[in-house]
């Protein structure tokens, strides 16, 4: 017994429940039917086609049986390249029984064509009679029957070339669907366009030195803070201040549980140049918004790339808390992680008491305590802050965002999942959705350097995102072409055309000649950074000092400490101080290097001209270094690089002692190396 019964459709006269035997003979009738008319069809076609045909000539149609000999197959409207392949090789009509309907209108037109050259070749033919004579005639004659022979090539060419145009235009004409032909279609580039709110960005001031805003007139600001202000030696804000301080503050105005009017806050991002005050814009308002706090729990959350950054905005946000009996704990593995958890909280009758409000970390010691401390809660997370946001999107990969997000959102403790304060991840604003009290999580990003790419930025989740920039881009502009930035306003940058061999004591002449110090000098690499440093003192004269991850977090505190007082002239350092370093007095920067970057050159160079002081950079070039640098400076908005020539004469004095220096670097490293190997 059949497991399976197939039945198939055998069209209409299949459905009246006969014999099967009584519809295969219904099938084979109905094709039999088919095939006559189309056999009329055919034969209709062929009249149609010799009728109009006359004019081709002898020596086409002998292609064409030559074609026939070969035994080639012209039926090809099915394959169009192939077509067009064929028909240069072997150009001949094609046979009447393949012409359909379609066939038989493109063939009138070909006609026409036919008829059109023909008349043109009997105007050549008149022209040649009437401009030659003689025995040039003859010789004319000649050429124009090869022209004639061209000209008929020419023809059938063209001919060949509409019938595949009229087949790939109009397939309906032979009656399959052509499938494929995409290269023939002319595909519209893809216009990327910025979304909104990174297009129109709420617009800062770059100048800061003539657009000082007194604190008086700065919406918000409480008397305290005012005057906490002041007592730092502020007496102005400056225009990142002056916008998003107000811009924050109004996010807080209703308390810190929810957004104005019951709406999650938005989140704010920030993209000013270097030195332009970005530390205090978030500063201030997060310590306002928490003046008034009753309990202390962990509310802000900074997140730095380095140890020394998060000092360094560990150090402010602690001068502005003071007073306010606000706690700033930092967690950047400065300390012992037994004695970062001993800051962050204590048990006190078997529950755990935050003693933060404030947390500035780096991202590994964050998540070190995320995981391992049970202490430390973000369940209270009101402002999560990513300085060098730009970079923080690069260290991406090592998920501290994500961790942090499950943190919040995703109270450990049971006790914790009981809160009056309902947590929920941004979503779709909804009646129901904002009934229950809400602690809104929300993000302030800065950077000097901050990305305009969409797809990194997205990385972020970001909120109904606003963004204040001193950059002013278009709504067209290409997120894949470079960026632009704005450069400090006192800044001066230079380029110095040299030679490897002329480096070290191009240095040195900046320093000892011209007395451009303190000089904070980078270069590409560690290595190269503690040769240089090595050599410099070899050759002495000159206070300096190398920064790099071969010191020690306290060497390198230490070795930042002296530099800002003055005590080291020369700071030769790898791009570790190239971020957010705020160094009182740099004069100059040179990049003994040049970066590869652009956003490492802004950074480096940011660390002169700073808060509306002026400042030079310069950047040794060498000769095949230089045509793409500049380009790269150019196009990121620079409002230009000067040339600064130094005369090899005046470096001609110091070459012996230079050259002496070299042999005692030589057997110093040779002296470190043995070292290390025992
Ligand atoms: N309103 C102000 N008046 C005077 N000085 C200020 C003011 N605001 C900030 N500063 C000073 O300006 C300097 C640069 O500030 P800050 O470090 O915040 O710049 P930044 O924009 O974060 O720079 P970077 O992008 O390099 O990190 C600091 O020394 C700071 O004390």
């Amino acid at each position: 017994m059949a497991l399976f019964l197939i039945n198939r459709y055998l069209g209409d006269e299949g459905d009246d429940g006969s014999s099967n035997e009584s519809r295969a003979k219904a099938l084979l009738a109905k094709l039999q039917r088919k095939a006559k008319v189309k056999e009329q069809q055919s034969l209709s076609c062929q009249e149609e086609y010799q009728s109009k045909t006359t004019v081709e000539s002898d020596r086409v149609t002998s292609v064409k049986k030559k074609r026939k000999n070969k035994g080639g197959n012209l039926d090809v409207t099915k394959h169009p390249k192939k077509r067009k392949e064929q028909v240069n090789q072997d150009v001949s009509p094609p046979d009447p029984e393949e012409l359909s309907e379609g066939d038989n209108a493109r063939k009138k037109k070909d006609t026409k064509k036919m008829q059109l050259t023909e008349k043109d070749k009997d105007g050549m033919k008149q022209k040649s009679v009437h401009n030659k004579n003689g025995n040039l005639q003859e010789a004319a004659a000649a050429a124009d029957k090869t022209e004639l022979l061209k000209n008929d090539e020419m023809v059938e060419k063209i001919q060949t070339d509409q019938s595949i145009q009229d087949t790939e235009t109009n397939p309906s004409q032979t009656g399959f669907t052509i499938l494929g032909g995409f290269e023939k279609k002319i595909i519209q580039k893809v216009q990327r366009v910025l979304p909104k709110w990174l297009a129109e960005p709420d617009v800062i001031q770059r100048d800061i030195t003539s657009n000082l805003v007194p604190i008086s007139d700065v919406p918000g600001i409480c008397t305290k803070l005012q005057r906490k202000l002041e007592s730092n030696g502020i007496h102005h804000l400056f225009p990142v201040q002056a916008e998003v301080i107000p811009a924050i503050l109004e996010s807080v105005s209703h308390g810190l549980l929810i957004g104005r009017g019951g709406y999650k806050p938005r989140d704010v991002c920030v993209s000013a140049p270097t030195g332009s005050g970005k530390t205090l814009a978030f500063v201030i308002p997060v310590i306002q918004a928490l003046i008034g706090r009753v309990v202390c729990k962990v509310r802000v959350l900074a997140v730095l790339p380095t140890k020394e950054l998060a000092q360094q905005v560990c150090k402010v946000f602690s001068s502005y808390a003071e007073g306010n009996s606000l706690k700033v704990v930092m967690l950047a593995g400065q300390k012992s992680f037994a004695a970062e958890q001993a800051l962050l909280s204590e048990n006190r009758g078997g529950i755990s008491h935050s003693l933060a409000d404030i947390v500035v970390a780096t991202p590994g010691r964050l998540v070190d305590h995320i995981n391992k401390n049970d202490g430390f809660s973000l369940e209270h997370l009101r402002f999560l802050i990513i300085d060098e946001a730009d970079r923080m999107i690069d260290s991406m990969h090592q998920s501290w965002l994500s961790q942090v997000t499950k943190a919040v959102y995703r109270p450990r403790r049971v006790s914790e999942a009981v809160s009056i304060f309902k947590r929920t991840e941004p979503a779709p604003i909804t009646a129901a959705s904002l009934s229950p009290p809400q602690m809104p999580l929300q993000k302030l990003l800065f950077s000097a350097t901050l990305t305009q790419n969409p797809e990194k930025l997205q990385q972020l989740g970001l909120h109904q995102p606003r963004l204040f920039s001193s950059v002013h881009s278009q709504s067209t502009t290409n997120p894949e072409s470079q960026e632009r930035f704005n450069f400090p306003q006192g800044l001066t940058e230079y380029y110095v055309p040299c030679t490897l061999s002329k480096k070290p004591l191009l240095i040195l002449h900046f320093i000892l000649r011209l007395k451009f110090s303190p000089i904070l000098c980078f270069t590409n690499s560690r290595e190269a950074t503690h040769r240089l440093f090595l050599l410099v003192q070899l050759f002495g004269g000159v206070q300096a000092a190398e920064f790099s991850s071969r010191l020690s977090p306290n060497e390198r505190m230490r070795t930042l400490k002296e530099f800002e007082q003055g005590k080291i002239q020369l700071l030769i350092s790898t791009d570790a101080a190239a971020r957010g370093i705020d160094i009182n007095g740099v004069k100059c920067v040179v990049n003994y290097d040049a970066p590869q970057f652009i956003r490492t050159y802004i950074h480096r160079v940011g660390r002169t001209a700073r808060a509306g002081k002026s400042g030079l950079a310069f950047t040794f070039l060498l000769g095949v270094q230089e045509k793409k640098f500049l380009q790269m400076v150019k196009d990121a908005g620079s409002p230009g690089i000067h040339k600064q020539i130094v005369m090899p004469g005046n470096l001609k004095s110091m070459e012996p002692r230079y050259e002496q220096t070299l042999l005692e670097l030589g057997n110093t490293i040779k002296g470190e190396k043995a070292k290390k190997r025992v």
